[in-house]
């Protein structure tokens, strides 16, 4: 039997790269598996899922905003059309399973899924479970999360706890260091940072690095940066006096590169930002975003600081503190040994295919 199935998700890489990385793994059980994703339009996934081979669709769906009230007026609207649109994909293409991995496009689907019988599945990828997760997680069937305590948001006997899953060209990655460092325009042999602010990129991460620069190169230490979109064209002209030492990019598409070539990463505390640190094994200074739901960037990264496997820095504090603990870190031989040995304990490298086989065991 050629099994059918829908992933449903999206808004930000935290959400896409799961929800790829689940993909991948359903293929390398049955090659014959269809799949096809559903996102909302004019999002990142409309352009990062086909440049993994796999094919979209756009429901017109948007969140709710809170800077402009305005906006908020044809949200019912959308709503109903994106279920409207949902319903037709779902009849179109006749899914076995319905997968959600958060984020805009999984309501409507997960939605209309259930209303139809049709197996759904939740991934949820934080120790804070979203609204709609919860109202979805009622109905599905399976619920594969990374953190224990999650019965707090959802029926205890549905929960499968699998840890987040990190894609295979991180898992099973091949690059060398020399290779890494060549394909940034970097050199061997001297100290290398990579600054990484989640998908979207982080304000606060790249206002602290900014000032920061000369001293890069007077250490003659290197700087992978990776900005996001509004930061780029400032940082970008900022980093021109230093480009021998310093390399901006709004976005990375190699991210097993940029692990490989750090020897020290400094990174928001998304959830799968940390789920590939662990597996990647860096030592890492958190700068978490304190604005995600119920802060779970700070919790996250707790739990990796109460294990001396990650330092940490509040968001405020990164403009006057993130230059001194990045500097003595980067010196601190036994420090950063202590980090990597204890960060590479926490490591799961095949959440991927433990969530694929439970889709399938949803079809029979
Ligand atoms: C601001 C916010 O609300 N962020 C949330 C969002 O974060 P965000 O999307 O930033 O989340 P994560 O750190 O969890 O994941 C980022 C993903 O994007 C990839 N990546 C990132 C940068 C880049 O240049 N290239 C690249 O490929 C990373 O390898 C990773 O796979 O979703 C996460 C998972 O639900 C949550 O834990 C975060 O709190």
């Amino acid at each position: 039997m050629q099994r059918k199935i829908i992933i449903a998700g999206g808004g930000t890489g935290g959400h896409i790269f799961p929800a790829i990385a689940i993909a991948n793994a359903l293929k390398k059980i049955d090659a014959n598996t269809e799949i096809l994703f559903v996102g909302a339009k004019g999002k990142m996934e409309m352009e990062k899922v086909p440049q993994a081979g796999y094919q979209i669709e756009g429901l017109e769906i948007a969140g709710f905003n809170r800077s402009n009230m305005l906006k908020n007026l044809l949200l019912p609207f959308k709503i109903l059309k994106s279920l409207g649109q949902a319903r037709s994909i779902i009849d179109r293409f006749q899914p076995h399973a319905v997968v959600g991995v958060g984020g805009y496009a999984s309501f409507p689907m997960l939605r209309k899924a259930q209303g139809k019988g049709i197996p759904t599945l939740i991934q949820e990828q934080n120790s804070f479970a979203g609204k709609t997760n919860m109202i979805l997680g009622k109905k599905a069937k399976k619920i594969c999360v990374a953190y224990d305590g999650m019965e707090k948001f959802f029926p205890a006997d549905k929960l499968v706890v699998t840890g987040n899953p990190v894609r295979g060209n991180i898992t099973q990655s091949s690059v060398t260091k020399e290779e890494a460092l060549q394909h940034f325009g970097l050199q061997s042999g001297k100290t290398t940072v990579f600054a990484v602010g989640g998908s979207l990129g982080a304000k606060a991460i790249n206002e602290a690095l900014h000032p920061l620069l000369p001293a890069f190169v007077e250490k003659d230490i290197q700087l992978i940066w990776q900005t996001g979109k509004p930061y780029f064209d400032t940082a970008k002209a900022a980093a021109s006096a230093y480009s021998s030492h310093v390399k901006v990019f709004d976005f990375i598409n190699l991210m097993d590169f940029a692990y490989k070539a750090a020897d020290v990463v400094i990174s928001r505390a998304g959830a799968l930002a940390i789920a590939e640190l662990c597996v990647v094994k860096k030592p890492v200074i958190f700068v978490p975003y304190p604005f995600a739901a119920e802060d779970h960037q700070t919790f996250n990264a707790q739990s990796l600081v109460m294990k001396n496997a990650a330092l940490i820095i509040k968001n405020d504090d990164a403009a006057a503190q993130l230059g001194n603990t990045l500097f003595s870190l980067v010196q601190n031989k036994a420090l950063l040994e202590q980090l990597e040995q204890n960060i590479g304990k926490l490591g799961n490298s095949n959440a991927d295919m433990v969530i694929a086989k439970q889709v399938m065991t949803l079809i029979g």
